[in-house]
C-alpha cells in the first residue's frame, strides 16, 4: 500500500532530549495517514525517545512537531513491556477493557457493543478463554497479546508501538505482526520501533533509520541498505553521551545535519 494519505505527523527540524541534552536530532519528515512505518536503529539510537516525543513525554529542545489537528489523546501508545506493572491486580478482560476508557470513562461498565469489541480483540490475539486470568499470571508473550488486545479496543487512528515483538516467541511475533498489518489494511497509521530487520523488510513499506540523527527515511528497500546500516552503527558508537546541548538547535537549516553531526561526534569520540 502506498503513502498517499494526507499528513498525520509533520516533523520540522525536531530535536528531543533529556535535561537539555539532545537525544534525537533534527528530524524532518512526514508520516502520512495510513503509513506503516518501522523505526529501526542500534541500541541507544533514540527509537523510544522518538515515540515518547510524539506523545509529548520527552522535551522538545528545538524545532516543532505538527500533530495535524489531532491531540495526543487521539493516539494509542504501547510502550515497552518493561514499563507495564504486571503485578497490578486486574484480570485480562478488565485490562483489555481499559482500552475503552476514552469512550466510556473509567467508571462506566462496558455495554454490549464494547463487550463485543473486547471479545473480538481477544480473539484476534488468540486470548479467548483467558478473560478471568490475572495479568500477573500471563507469560511474556501472553501479556504482549493482552496489550495488543487493549490497543485494538482503543480503536485509535494513529498507533505507536515500542518494540512490540521484543522477547516473544516467533509465533507470537508473527501473530502481532499480523495485527499490525491488519491495522494498515484498515488505513490506520502505525509507527513501530522494531529490531527484526527481516520482519521490517517483509511487512513495513516505510522505514526511519535512526542513529540519534535520521540516517534515512523513506521506502524500506531504499533505507535498509548495507551502507546505511553500517553508517547508523558508526554514528551511535561515535555519539558522546555527555555532549553539550546542540549549539544550532532551532536555528540551523533543516537539512544536511546528519553529516555535520556525524563529523562532530567522531571528533567528540576521538577527543
Ligand atoms: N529518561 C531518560 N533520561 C535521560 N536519558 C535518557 C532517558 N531515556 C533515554 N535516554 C537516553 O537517550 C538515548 C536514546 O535512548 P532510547 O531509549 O531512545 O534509544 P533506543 O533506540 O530506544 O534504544 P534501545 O534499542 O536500547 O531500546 C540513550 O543515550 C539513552 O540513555
Amino acid at each position: 500500500m502506498t503513502s498517499a494519505g494526507s499528513p498525520a505527523l509533520v516533523f520540522h527540524d525536531l530535536t528531543l532530549g533529556y535535561d537539555r541534552r539532545p537525544a534525537v536530532h533534527h528530524l524532518d519528515g512526514i508520516v502520512h495517514e495510513g503509513d506503516l512505518l518501522a523505526v529501526v536503529g542500534p541500541n541507544g539510537a533514540g527509537k523510544s525517545t522518538f515515540l515518547n516525543g510524539i506523545v509529548g513525554q520527552v522535551a522538545t529542545l528545538g524545532g516543532r512537531l505538527d500533530l495535524c489537528g489531532r491531540t495526543v489523546r487521539d493516539f494509542a501508545y504501547l510502550p515497552q513491556r518493561a514499563e507495564i506493572d504486571a503485578s497490578f491486580p486486574i484480570n485480562v478482560h478488565d485490562f483489555v477493557a481499559t482500552g475503552a476508557w476514552r469512550r466510556l470513562g473509567a467508571w462506566r461498565r462496558a455495554g454490549r457493543e464494547e463487550e463485543l469489541r473486547i471479545a473480538d480483540a481477544l480473539a484476534r490475539v488468540s486470548l479467548t478463554g483467558f478473560e478471568a486470568r490475572p495479568i500477573g499470571t500471563l507469560s511474556g508473550g501472553q501479556l504482549q497479546r493482552a496489550l495488543f488486545a487493549r490497543t485494538i479496543v482503543q480503536d485509535a487512528r494513529l498507533i505507536l508501538l515500542d518494540e512490540p515483538c521484543a522477547a516473544v516467541d516467533t509465533r507470537t511475533s508473527e501473530d502481532l505482526l499480523a495485527v499490525m498489518t491488519g491495522w494498515h489494511r484498515e488505513r490506520r497509521t502505525v509507527i513501530a520501533a522494531l529490531h527484526d530487520l527481516d520482519q521490517v523488510r517483509r511487512a513495513f513499506p516505510r522505514t526511519l533509520l535512526l542513529a540519534r540523527n535520521p540516517v534515512a527515511w523513506g521506502s524500506t528497500a531504499e533505507v535498509l541498505t548495507p551502507e546505511n546500516l553500517v553508517r547508523s552503527r558508526q554514528l551511535v558508537e561515535a555519539w558522546s553521551s555527555d555532549r553539550e546541548p546542540c549549539a544550532d538547535d532551532g536555528h540551523g537549516p533543516s537539512h544536511g545535519h546528519a553529516h555535520d553531526h556525524a563529523t562532530a561526534h567522531r571528533k567528540d569520540a576521538a577527543a
